[in-house]
């Protein structure tokens, strides 16, 4: 544990560099106001003594208005202290979220397909707002604590020894007592942010799938492993609050024992002639002080557990592994794209093979068609052409060069895959088309569209090509957003382009419509269409039937076509699709 906090400490130094200045400037302002602190009681025992005394109307005025003075430039003071803590907080864990993101969005498709997206939400987010205030407040307020103590304790030692023996001996008890119990609620504090993630995945992925869970009458069950999670965050939460205000009670107690003692001791001395009452007055006033500081000390206890499990949690989540590595190579061949199976070999799970000893190869330019039934694995084959898992055994050579040696920037460059589900991004019809590249004009955009025969779609948007979508997709049919997905890989020019299912949402207008468009584009790629309508195929130079993540066939179209008792003949004979392989 210990070893582990070193390491977590060491590394958010790195956040707090680039805001160093402004620490120091918060650190100055803090040790101001707690000078200033120290001195206002000072001045209001001299005001008591003054009046007590012989003292005159003008000195008094005089103290009143030092008194006003200070407070105002300590309230000032303590303002810019909090705006500069919050600045700190938001520069430093807005850099620690970006990282996050940065790192999650880096991590492979195994990771992703464990998390939820409301349990990424809690980690980028929820986590590193707990160690906002580690940021911003911590290293500050436990100095400008400390730093308060000292000055209340030295002075008091220059007045009153007994008393001042009190007070230290308090101040150390609770320090003590806080120190040995600080780690307490750690535990318990990361158990509760566990259980808020797992919360928020579970609202997240029922409202995705609300269509399913209203017209499935899915609500109750859906309520009852709500409350089971809610249930289960609120105990966690109580335990850890718990386990982190015993800290906070226990200098409650020690406090209550300090001032009766100190007041004993003070108002004993006062009546011994030994002090003054503006003495007797500032003790009293420096005991309630020391609670301050004390208390703040174990608010920062608090929050550090509370901070303390966030660090865990994202250090954990940075140092996670992308189980794909990024290789050396850069360069492909210029033009379109060779493409080879070696006896790949993949699965998700290591007991049930998905891919298994797949060979073939497909020249620069050529098309390859792949059928099967569903689950036989032609989706997969995509996801590992484009490495977004790593094969069990075997290679993949796209232009001659193993992929697996292949950086990944060099890779989707040249490597376009339209996918069956189609994502949209919060923006306009554009910015998605061109994901957000400026450098793409709109000339080009409408080129593209109009090979694809689809600018009378574009056109009939209201606002043509800055009409707006939303992330969700919900302005666009499941077919439109096919369309649309087309056009977005065209336009990045791929040199081998994977087409999954392209037209599955398309009337069969629609798609031949698109058909010659796809062709016309693809003849400076090569293809490979995965398709489930014969139709969609008619233009291609290969065809694979995959069944069972097996290779089952592989050749010519034409010759396959051609040979009676090809699978691929027996289907177009059929003209049953669904019972492809
Ligand atoms: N993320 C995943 N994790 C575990 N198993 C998976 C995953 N994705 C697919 N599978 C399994 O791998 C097998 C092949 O799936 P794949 O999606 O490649 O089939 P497909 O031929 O593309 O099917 P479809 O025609 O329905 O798109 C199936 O048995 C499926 O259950």
């Amino acid at each position: 544990m210990a070893d582990q906090q070193k390491i977590s400490m060491f590394w958010l130094l790195r956040y707090l560099k680039p805001v160093k200045g402004r620490i120091a400037l918060l650190f100055i302002l803090l040790l101001g106001t707690t000078g200033l602190q120290l001195i206002n009681p000072q001045v209001i025992q001299r005001f008591i003594d003054e009046a007590a005394g012989s003292g005159g109307m003008a000195e008094l005025l005089e103290l009143a208005a030092l008194f006003l003075v200070l407070a105002v430039v300590n309230q000032t003071m303590g303002v810019v202290v909090t705006y500069l803590g919050s600045d700190v907080s938001w520069r430093t864990t807005n850099r620690l979220r970006g990282d996050l993101l940065r790192h999650c969005l880096r991590l492979d498709m195994s990771f992703h397909n464990r998390k939820t997206p409301g349990e990424m939400i809690e980690r980028i987010d929820g986590d590193v707002s707990s160690i906002s205030n580690f940021f911003s407040m911590f290293i500050v307020q436990v100095i400008g604590s400390f730093v308060l103590l000292a000055g209340i304790l030295g002075f008091m030692f220059t007045v009153n020894v007994p008393i001042a023996v009190v007070m230290t001996a308090f101040t150390l008890l609770s320090i003590l007592g806080m120190m040995i119990i600080r780690n307490l609620g750690v535990q318990s504090s990361k158990n509760d942010r566990e259980a808020s993630a797992t919360l928020f995945g579970l609202i997240e992925e029922r409202i995705a799938g609300i269509e399913d869970v209203q017209a499935n009458g899915h609500v109750p069950y859906v309520m009852n492993r709500f409350y089971r999670a809610m249930s289960s965050v609120f105990l966690k939460g109580r335990k850890a609050w718990m386990l982190r205000v015993v800290p906070w009670n226990v200098t409650v107690s020690l406090f209550t024992l300090a001032v009766t003692a100190v007041m004993l001791l003070g108002v004993r001395s006062y009546m011994l002639g030994e002090i003054s009452l503006g003495m007797l007055y500032l003790i009293y006033q420096y005991t309630q002080m020391l609670n301050d500081p004390i208390e703040r000390l174990g608010d920062q206890v608090q929050e550090f557990q509370k901070a303390k499990s966030g660090m865990l949690r994202s250090r954990e989540l940075l140092s996670q592994q992308s189980d794909i590595q990024d290789g050396e190579d850069k360069q492909l061949p210029e033009g379109a794209l060779s493409l080879e199976f070696d006896q790949v070999c993949f699965s998700y799970n290591k007991d049930k093979p998905v891919l298994q000893n797949i060979s073939f190869s497909l020249k620069p330019g050529e098309r390859l068609g792949i059928i099967g039934r569903t689950g036989s694995g032609k989706s997969s084959l995509s996801r590992v052409l484009l490495r977004l898992y790593n094969l069990d055994s075997g290679v993949i050579r796209i232009g001659g060069v193993d992929i697996a040696g292949l950086s990944l920037p060099a890779l989707y460059r040249r490597v376009g895959m339209v996918t069956q589900d189609v994502q949209l991004f919060d923006g306009t019809l554009r910015d998605n088309l061109t994901l957000f590249n400026e450098k793409v004009d709109d000339e080009a955009i409408m080129e593209t569209i109009e090979q694809l025969g689809l600018s009378p779609w574009i056109l009939a948007q209201p606002e043509g090509l800055d009409t707006h979508l939303s992330a969700s997709g919900s302005s666009l049919s499941a077919g439109e957003a096919q369309l649309f997905a087309l056009a977005r890989v065209f336009l990045a020019k791929p040199s081998l382009i994977v087409l999954d299912e392209p037209s599955s949402r398309l009337d069969a207008a629609t798609e031949a419509m698109l058909q010659s468009g796809v062709d016309r584009l693809l003849r400076q790629s090569t293809g490979v269409i995965i398709a489930h309508r014969l139709a969609t195929l008619e233009q291609v130079d290969k065809i694979m039937v995959v069944g069972d993540g097996r290779l089952l066939e592989f050749g010519s179209r034409k010759e396959l076509a051609g040979n009676p008792s090809s699978h691929y003949a027996r289907l177009l004979q059929s003209g049953r699709e669904e019972e492809l392989a």
